[in-house]
């Protein structure tokens, strides 16, 4: 009999890390990450989303051997999990993205770098040049063109794929814990791709940390002509914006609400995820992140059509409970999961997970076979 992994002593699933991982925390950090806009409804729905979907599995087939691996950003990967860019990991644990990279080195997965990192690009991709992974550099656009170029420009001097464009967050969410909390960042919060922040001039209303509020479609097809990195559009909701997206000549999408930290009420990412991978029709990739804890939820996306999906909390829970190796348990724990899942479903590879491996409960409590799936292009 094949037993499941034990990880640690505490840790047993992405539940008990968000546990153990949050108590370690000062109470305004903790907040700050767990948290949400307003009444958080859209963080709320993010995870119960993936709770209306059931699973078909499929029993009879010759399990014996299972590959996760898929391909992302030109790289072979472990399984279709990355992380999603997040500000400071330096309020979680001193190893902070430094610590992030080396996990996702060691698991061979990508990950993207928020431009608010604490830790700078050139140190981040340094941790994984010899795993062969990808990284690509978020950006949340600020006014001042010249200091959105300098990012664009270290990424393709370090190495990165890809930029992924935050499209969700023209201004930013009403965060009501940093209300409260009265938030604010300790002096040993650095910003290695805004170096010119002092403190308060993040929110004094300088153009070069003020986030660019008329982006329009056609900053996606200058934004081509500036760079040869590829350009990924990081919070698109709708099938009219995936179209536009295409259009303007995006490489990549990924359905995102930020976590749920923008606008509330916006629907689940799991929910928007049909619609958009239909309006795309296999032109791109389609990537998910939001609400995503377990190994189930992971192939539940791919089966409703992305070809990849992201994680944001779950690094900063596992740098928050033991650094690096923190992070390096949890993508144990998600890698051992799908792995599982995959088996227990009768998929022996990633191509193998179609949409008739659902089925979705209505509000009546019945469950409906899922028939629709689009192939992307990788
Ligand atoms: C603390 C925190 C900081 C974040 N910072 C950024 C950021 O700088 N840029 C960005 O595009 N998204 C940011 N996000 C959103 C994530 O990229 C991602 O969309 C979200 O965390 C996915 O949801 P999940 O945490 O449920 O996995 C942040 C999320 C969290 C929790
Ligand atoms: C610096 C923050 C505004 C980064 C962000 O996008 C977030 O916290 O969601």
């Amino acid at each position: 009999m094949n037993r499941a992994t034990t990880y640690d002593d505490k840790i047993h699933c992405i539940a008990d890390l968000e546990n153990e991982g949050n108590k370690k925390l000062a109470p305004m950090v903790r907040d700050f990450y767990n948290g949400g806009s307003m009444d958080l409804n859209t963080l709320k729905e993010n995870k119960s989303s993936y709770d209306r979907y059931r699973l078909r599995p499929r029993v009879m087939v010759d399990v014996t051997e299972v590959d996760t691996s898929t391909t992302c950003l030109g790289s072979n990967v472990a399984f279709p999990l990355g992380f999603s860019p997040s500000a400071n990991h330096g309020l979680a644990h001193p190893d902070a993205e430094g610590g992030t990279s080396r996990a996702a080195a060691k698991k061979r997965i990508n990950m993207v770098l928020s431009s608010w990192s604490n830790t700078s690009p050139k140190v981040v991709a340094e941790q994984g040049k010899d795993a062969g992974i990808s990284y690509a550099q978020q950006l949340s656009a600020v006014k001042d063109e010249e200091t959105n170029m300098s990012i664009i420009r270290n990424a393709e001097e370090f190495g990165y794929k890809a930029i992924f464009l935050s499209v969700d967050c023209p201004w930013l969410g009403r965060r009501l814990n940093e209300m409260k909390n009265t938030f604010a960042l300790p002096s040993h919060c650095t910003f290695p791709c805004y170096p010119f922040i002092n403190g308060d001039n993040m929110v004094s209303g300088d153009n070069r940390t003020q986030y660019e509020t008329n982006l329009t479609w056609s900053y996606i097809k200058d934004l081509k002509k500036k760079t040869k990195l590829q350009i990924w559009l990081k919070g698109i909701l709708t099938a009219e914006d995936a179209e536009l997206a295409v259009n303007a000549g995006a490489d990549g999408i990924v359905v995102s609400n930020h976590g749920g930290r923008q606008l509330d009420g916006a629907m689940s990412t799991l929910d928007a995820l049909p619609e958009v991978v239909q309006a795309v029709r296999g032109r791109i990739p389609v990537h998910i992140d939001g609400g995503i804890r377990r190994g189930s939820d992971i192939f539940k996306a791919l089966a409703l059509g992305a070809d990849y999906c992201w994680v944001g909390r779950i690094a900063l829970w596992g740098l928050a409970y033991k650094g690096e190796e923190g992070v390096s348990i949890a993508l144990n724990i998600l890698h051992d999961e799908f792995s599982l899942v995959m088996a227990l479903m009768g998929c022996t590879t990633v191509q193998d997970i179609k949409p008739e491996h659902l089925a979705r409960m209505s509000e009546d409590g019945r469950l409906h076979k899922v028939t629709r799936r689009v192939e992307a292009k990788l």
